[in-house]
């Protein structure tokens, strides 16, 4: 069945605006697979206390009949095929995050991930180009919608659209 997926896309290394675009481009290329909302693209503060660039970030709608896990696999498949992401600190620099944020209704907590994105409330990054494509979309824990999410916000992080 097909199924509505948010992605979340991040960049601080290199030519980040063209990464963001190329991984828009190869989100699209996946099997059973649509792109069927793109954010605008944001340049980020980084959060989580490492000192290192600034990112963009970005978040794509996917209309999809991929499993959550084969979604999985196929995002890691190409931050390391495409992006050559290398393993590095937790929060530090990456050619290329591609997290899945939300998957339809879906409530999964697994080894290896979780769904919906365990720290989406929390972060602007995510909040504010999810909320540019899917402003009422109901966080399916949280049962609140990602526009409420963001006027919440607390934190100070600087997002600027580019
Ligand atoms: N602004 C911003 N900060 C981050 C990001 C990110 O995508 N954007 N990703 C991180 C590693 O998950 C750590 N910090």
């Amino acid at each position: 069945m097909e199924q509505c997926a948010y992605i979340g896309l991040g960049s601080n290394i290199g030519d980040r605006e063209l990464k963001l675009l190329m991984a828009v481009a190869e989100l699209g290329k996946l099997p059973q697979t649509r792109v069927t909302a793109v954010s605008p693209f944001y340049e980020t503060e980084p959060v989580g206390g490492v000192p290192q660039g600034n990112f963009y970030n970005a978040a794509v709608r996917l209309n999809t009949e991929l499993a959550p896990l084969e979604l999985l696999e196929r995002l890691k498949k190409l931050e390391t095929e495409v992006f050559h992401r290398v393993p590095s600190e937790r929060w530090g620099a990456r050619s290329m995050d591609l997290d899945i944020l939300l998957y339809g209704e879906l409530v999964f907590d697994g080894a290896e991930l979780a769904i919906p994105h365990p720290r989406l409330a929390e972060r602007r990054f995510v909040l504010q180009p999810l909320s540019d494509i899917a402003p009422d979309l109901v966080h399916p824990i949280l049962g609140k919608r990602i526009i409420e999410l963001l006027t919440e916000l607390t934190s100070p992080e600087k997002v600027v659209r580019i």
